[in-house]
């Protein structure tokens, strides 16, 4: 019965419109969110959905009934509040703050607490996390305290559908996902009902099933998050500019807001070759901006931000069950960031490096490369290799001073590894287990960063003016970086 159904709804305060034509409904067990701007609206319809405000025109339905055939006291056993501003008295403790919520329930004027008040007062105290001040002033707790006693209070009413403003206003970070997931859970299991406002565009992208996009008092979208948090609709409802990603771990929305300097990123510097050093065991790319990086590093891997390059020298018989730790107190011990830095490992001698500039009209790129072929792998035959590891491994970066897409990012990788392999080609480098031309090492490493600055490089792929520098500058620099190593390590 305890669905929400509002339609064509209108009102707002002493004749001043502020909802328009409001329609859309909530089924019973949906987490529904309310989006909008300041002033959009969004607390005004809470209002009128918990009966505390009257509409000009329309109608509220909670299951099958009209919101205005219930009693104050009918509509409290059925719909519990949680607003932004409590006024309530601060004088209680928390327990008998809490056990107002039961007020809902009691008949008659003399009212006795029963054993089930008291049960469910101590389990949604202890739901919130608050049962261990239970006997303290309301007035000496913390605003996200408060936040979480008027949480227990609305929840101690035992509601068949729960409104909350804001409910992680004034709350740190961990109790607001501890919050929002035991309401996610509520919903799931207890089928409980929420209609919450949000202004975390990315909370309510993350928790909410559906999203009510509100601006000047009208609905804007109604429907799932991945359709109403859209780039396009949310920088016209906010007026600001955002960019919307995919977070990283769910199938959920992430947007992004972009400081107006967002694109100046270091000025008009560029990543040079003199930014490269080479040392006895490592070799230091050092940029004085942050690049965007893709990259397959022992630290660093993955897609971020980083401004430290460095790829080690280790011996062959380099043996750490932890590396990536290892190599994190190695960079920490040469007085770089590990936060900053993507790191790689070699066993090739630095002196064997082969890096340079490459240049276009519109952008530039820097390869570097390190090449040992000694564990040189023909991939189409690698089922004969046994697994074990071999020192030998060819590590590429390329940086771009230039701005590439995603696609670009990915394509830039395709391209320099088919030079990669063209170079090997080039340079007859036998599979040592089948007697075949190999195609790489078994654990080559590779790293593609940008400046993101600069004309907007789309695409990467052989021909396009981005992959045709990359196809040059890797074939070259893999060439040379073998030649080199072949003449001064052979073992490698
Ligand atoms: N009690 C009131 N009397 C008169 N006007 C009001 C009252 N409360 C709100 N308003 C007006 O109604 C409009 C909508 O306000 P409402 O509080 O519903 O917006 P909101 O979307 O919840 O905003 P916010 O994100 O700032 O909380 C605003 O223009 C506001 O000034």
């Amino acid at each position: 019965m305890t669905s929400i159904k509002v339609e064509n709804l209108f009102g707002g305060y002493s004749g001043e419109p502020v909802l328009t034509d409001v329609s859309f409904t909530v089924e019973q067990g949906e987490f529904f969110g309310i989006l909008g701007p300041n002033g959009s609206g969004k607390t005004t319809l809470l209002k009128m959905i918990s009966g505390v405000l009257p509409f000009l025109k329309g109608s509220i339905f909670v299951g099958d009934r009209s919101i205005q055939s219930f009693s104050a006291k009918e509509l409290a056993q059925v719909i519990a509040v949680l607003s932004q501003h409590s006024s309530q008295a601060f004088s209680y403790t928390v327990k008998e703050t809490v056990a107002l919520g039961r007020y809902a329930h009691k008949k008659g004027l003399f009212q006795t607490w029963s054993q089930k008040d008291e049960e469910v007062v101590q389990e949604v105290m202890q739901w919130t996390g608050i049962e261990k001040f239970q006997e303290q002033s309301l007035e000496f707790l913390s605003g996200g305290e408060k936040q979480r006693v008027f949480l227990a209070q609305a929840l101690a009413q035992e509601p068949e559908i729960l409104l909350l403003d804001e409910p992680t206003n004034h709350l740190d970070l961990s109790y607001q996902k501890d919050l929002l997931d035991l309401l996610h859970k509520w919903t799931r299991e207890k089928g409980l009902t929420i209609i919450s406002i949000f202004h975390d565009i990315n909370l309510a992208g993350l928790y909410c099933d559906r999203i009510l996009l509100l601006e000047d008092g009208k609905v804007i979208k109604n429907d799932t998050p991945k359709d109403v948090l859209t780039e396009n609709t949310i920088q016209q409802v906010f007026k600001t500019k955002i960019e919307m990603h995919q977070h990283p771990k769910v199938p959920a929305p992430l947007m992004v807001l972009l400081p107006d300097d967002a694109l100046e990123n270091g000025g008009t510097e560029e990543v040079t070759e003199n930014h490269v050093g080479v040392f006895d065991d490592y070799i230091l790319l050092q940029s004085p901006m942050m690049l965007k990086t893709m990259s397959s590093g022992v630290i660093g891997s993955g897609i971020g931000w980083y401004n430290t390059f460095i790829n080690r020298y280790v011996d062959k018989s380099y043996h750490s069950r932890n590396y990536r730790e290892e190599l994190k107190r190695f960079v920490v011990e040469e007085g770089l960031d590990p936060s900053n830095t993507v790191g790689m490992m070699t066993a090739v001698k630095m002196e064997n490096v082969q890096y340079k500039q490459y240049l276009d009209k519109d952008f530039s790129i820097l390869v570097v490369v390190t090449a040992g072929v000694g564990n040189a792998v023909d991939v189409s035959r690698s089922v004969e290799h046994p697994f074990v590891y071999r020192p030998g491994t060819i590590n590429t970066w390329i940086i771009v001073n230039g701005r590439l897409s995603e696609e670009a990012f990915i394509q830039s990788i395709i391209t320099a590894t088919e030079a990669k392999v063209k170079a090997l080609a080039e340079l007859q480098i036998p599979d040592q287990e089948t007697g075949t031309i190999a195609t790489g090492t078994s654990t080559d490493s590779i790293l593609i960063a940008a400046t993101q600055k600069g004309k907007y490089q789309e695409f990467a792929g052989t021909i396009t003016p981005l992959g045709k520098l990359i196809g040059k500058g890797v074939y070259e620099c893999t060439l040379e970086a073998i030649q080199k190593s072949l003449k001064r390590s052979p073992d490698l």
